[in-house]
């Protein structure tokens, strides 16, 4: 960090209201409504404060910046708009479920193109809202159009193939693809629009109805977007929520009525709510949750490559992602060149607002997560280890500058907690055993990048590794892209697959059409085929 903002980042950072240009500034929003049965409902009752992690500094110290208000709604109404989901499905013969894939295409190409009309503003308040970088946020909702229409492309090749007949022992069979009922979809702050509707989306389109509960975080960059819901699905088929979670979903687990639950966020939360619903066995879960992903460098590194995609996979976002690497162990030989490498390029990372050129570090949106990185680096300090960076652990209001602590050992909380922040815990190790040790006791299993130029050692590490995580890195940070490829995890970190392809079989049954092979059969059937409802049948899936 520049010395310049040493002092307190915000009152150096932020030179007033004034100053930020015309392009990047976001109006106030106080929103009023929630989407009910396909009418945007007013609300007159309590409300929430939205604020930015961006800070005025003012006469009592730095204070958040206001951005708005949204509704409060309480359990009744919560009810209400679950019904509406109910009744939108109506036990799988509503004008939603029963729609043709085309139709339903139709609705998510129109729903797409009133999206992208408000791609600006939405691109502005992720900044305000989350703190995320110009490039970033733009990256992320350009990403999500991309998934929408990925995903209306592997909906068509799912259609041929589920039209598509089998032939087993005097049995012909069309295995359809059929929803599941009313999905109740939840996500986290650091991706609210591209986290979300990954599981919304294909959810959707698969025919099920949809009750979406918003992010604390995130909430306003939805809100350019609750129109485009209404006007491109039939009413009742997507509805939204917002208020405490603990005071609407709660009643909304406990009815029952709730077929699949998509939740994106921690372990502890998806327990909880999986033990609300009355009939476990009946509810579908979609959960992708806890990481702590390592990263192994070895003594046979390209150390630059390992610096560079460190830095990358433990401080994009500012470490705020559940694909982040939390925890490096490098090998005794070269830990010293490493450290120094990776504290230099930490330094040098400029600190700085969302929409500034070059950024990336910025302001955090959670209000306690200064105050619960610094206690883990505190921790670490008491237990030994040193911050090797200058500036490192830099706090105020809202901002943390990251910090390479070392070294760090299992007696420490940064070791074992999923520190989701701008904090990079370097353990040492001798034996190579020891980061495989590491995940064996882990509570978790997403991901891990392994750090070598030798293939005898690579292939050696890969294949304890793809046993105990759901992907290994080889030379590059942790991710979740290319979003085609499928994403999930072991133990605490996901339960069911999710991908553009995985997604659309995890939100759906398969559903047989069966008859016995004969001649009449056939002719019924390749009738049946002909007059399907799908366009993207060709001829090759008749007898
Ligand atoms: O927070 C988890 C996200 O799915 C991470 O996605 P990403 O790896 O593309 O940043």
């Amino acid at each position: 960090m520049s010395s310049e903002n040493t002092a307190s980042f915000h009152h150096s950072i932020f030179k007033g209201e004034n100053e930020i240009p015309e392009e990047y500034k976001v109006p106030v929003i106080h929103q009023r409504t929630y989407l009910l049965n396909g009418e945007l409902v007013e609300w007159k009752g309590d409300v929430t404060e939205i604020y930015s992690p961006v800070c005025i500094p003012t006469e009592n110290g730095l204070e958040r910046k206001l951005l708005g208000s949204i509704p409060n709604i309480g359990p009744n109404e919560a009810m209400e708009v679950l019904e509406a989901c109910v009744k939108a499905y109506d036990n799988g013969l509503g004008e939603w479920p029963t729609m043709s894939v085309e139709g339903r295409i139709k609705c998510m190409q129109k729903f797409v193109y009133l999206m992208i009309q408000q791609r600006d503003l939405v691109i502005r308040l992720l900044m305000w809202e989350i703190g995320k970088t110009l490039a970033d946020s733009t990256k992320e909702f350009d990403r999500t159009v991309d998934y929408i229409n990925q995903t209306i492309d592997a909906l068509k090749d799912l259609d041929r193939e589920s039209s598509r007949f089998q032939q087993a022992e005097g049995t012909i069979a069309q295995i359809r693809r059929a929803p599941l009922g009313v999905v109740l979809s939840m996500g986290p702050f650091n991706y609210p629009l591209n986290e979300i509707f990954t599981t919304l989306i294909p959810a959707l389109i698969m025919g099920n109805t949809i009750l979406f509960k918003l992010p604390k975080h995130g909430v306003l960059a939805h809100y350019p977007l609750l129109n485009a819901f209404k006007e491109a699905f039939p009413k009742g088929t997507v509805n939204t929520l917002y208020g405490k979670g603990s005071e609407i979903i709660t009643p909304i687990m406990e009815s029952g009525k709730v077929n699949v639950l998509a939740f994106i966020g921690s372990s502890k939360v998806a327990n909880g709510l999986k033990k609300l619903h009355p009939k476990v066995n009946r509810l579908r879960a979609i959960l992708s949750l806890d990481a702590k992903n390592a990263a192994i460098v070895t003594k046979n590194a390209n150390l630059d490559v390992a610096v560079s995609e460190c830095i990358l996979g433990a401080l994009s976002f500012n470490g705020q992602r559940c694909t982040a690497l939390k925890l490096i162990f490098v090998q005794k030989e070269v830990a010293l060149e490493f450290t120094e490498k990776l504290s230099a390029a930490v330094s040098a990372l400029k600190a700085g607002l969302p929409w500034e050129k070059d950024v990336k570090v910025t302001p955090l949106p959670e209000v306690n997560k200064p105050a619960y990185l610094k206690e883990c680096i505190d921790d670490a300090l008491q237990k030994g280890a040193a911050v090797l960076n200058k500036d490192g652990g830099y706090t105020d209001e809202s901002f943390v500058f990251p910090a390479v602590v070392y070294p760090v050992n299992s007696e420490m909380k940064l070791y074992h907690e999923e520190q989701f922040g701008p904090v990079i815990p370097v353990v040492p190790f001798e034996d190579i055993e020891e980061p495989i040790e590491y995940q064996v006791n882990a509570s978790h299993g997403m991901q891990v990048s392994i750090f070598s130029e030798d293939p005898y050692e690579v292939a050696r590490l890969i294949d304890p590794f793809v046993n105990l995580v759901s992907r290994v890195n080889i030379n590059c940070q942790a991710q979740r892209g290319p979003d085609v490829f499928p994403f999930t995890g072991r133990k605490d970190s996901a339960e069911g697959t999710l991908s553009v392809f995985d997604a659309l079989r995890s939100f759906s049954i398969r559903s047989l059409v069966a008859a016995k092979l004969t001649d009449s059969n056939k002719e019924l059937l390749n009738t049946i085929v002909r007059e399907h409802d799908s366009n993207f049948l060709s001829t090759d899936y008749i007898f």
